[in-house]
């Protein structure tokens, strides 16, 4: 496969309760054949719109802009969840072997976190906070669709999902911020976000219009995941192709810069779907191909790798 597929979920939409079996297994299939083969897939008609999107893209745009000494006080590694709050220019290397990225983000992880943003973003607490619940949502229909594509009992994903939101779960909704480019200041191997995959369960992914999402396919070669209106992206990450002994693939990707000219910037919305902190993540085949991991132990090993470590 190499392009990303797009699947029509409007069967088990956000707004549907009651949805046949039928339709869950189709939807199980349709999913299944993207996340073995290219690991990634745009899901039309999930339930979350356009609007909400740009709504949350606004808002975090304003704090991106604020002055460096307004966003200061809301440091990653200031609060007691240690991977909440505000990333600078070039602090983070997903590709840890590159220069820094060069993004901002704001990471939401803990929703009782007890400082804010409030001067100059009015609402960005409420904003964010009504967009994390609805990814939730999202992500555990897509995790329960995953199941049944697999065979399996449908809530085996789900059931060690069940904190998301709590302190005792670290997924996290980051908005990403790709500020204009000047090339001379480019440093050698720079790009706005370095080739990684992600880390936890699955992934949703929300893009402006700009372009510079590139995903790795089963022959190596970086295929465009350019923003389609109406859509969610939606991924594998390195726990879940775990989890399920390499059957869903976690793949590669990174965005590049934009090309000489373009002085467009960039912004994203990211759901990082985790299970919770305590969960044992165990083969779903029953095989051991991989022995058991804590869910919180393997993130915090693979942090380590992207902030240098620390
Ligand atoms: O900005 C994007 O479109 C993707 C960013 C990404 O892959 C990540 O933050 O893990
Ligand atoms: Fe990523």
């Amino acid at each position: 496969m190499d392009t990303i597929p797009v699947v029509d979920f409007n069967a088990y939409n956000l707004g549907v309760n009651n949805v046949p079996d039928n339709k869950l297994v189709k939807l199980g299939e349709e999913i299944k054949a993207a996340f073995t083969g290219v690991g990634f897939v745009y899901l039309r008609n999930s339930g979350i719109e356009d609007n909400e999107v740009t709504n949350v893209m606004s808002i975090t745009e304003k704090f991106f802009l604020l002055p460096e000494e307004k966003k200061r006080p809301f440091s990653r590694g200031t609060f007691p969840n240690g991977n909440h709050g505000w990333i600078s220019l070039e602090q983070e290397s997903l590709n840890p072997r590159c220069p820094g990225d060069l993004k901002e983000a704001f990471n939401v992880t803990s929703l009782s976190a007890k400082e804010w943003p409030t001067e100059g973003v009015d609402g960005f607490h409420g904003i964010q906070e009504k967009f994390f619940l609805r990814c939730k949502e999202l992500s555990l229909r897509v995790l329960r669709v995953m199941a049944i594509g697999l065979g399996l009992d449908p809530s085996v994903f789900i059931k060690a999902h069940k904190l998301i939101g709590s302190d005792e779960n670290d997924s996290t909704l980051r908005s990403l911020y790709y500020p204009l480019v000047k090339s001379d200041n480019v440093k050698k191997d720079q790009i706005r976000c370095g080739e990684h995959s992600d880390y936890g369960s699955i992934t949703l992914v929300f893009q402006s219009p700009q372009a510079g999402l590139q995903v790795r396919n089963r022959n190596k070669e970086f295929i465009l995941a350019p923003y389609i209106p109406g859509t969610v992206l939606v991924n594998i990450a390195d726990l879940m192709q775990r989890w399920t002994s390499d059957v869903f693939v976690s793949a590669v990707h990174r965005v590049l810069l934009p090309p000489p000219g373009d002085s467009g910037i960039r912004q994203s919305l990211v759901f990082f779907v985790q299970p919770d902190n305590e969960a044992m993540i165990t083969c779903c085949d029953g095989s051991n191909k991989y022995p058991p991991v804590n869910a919180l132990d393997y993130l915090l090993e693979r942090f380590r790798d992207s902030y240098g470590k620390k």
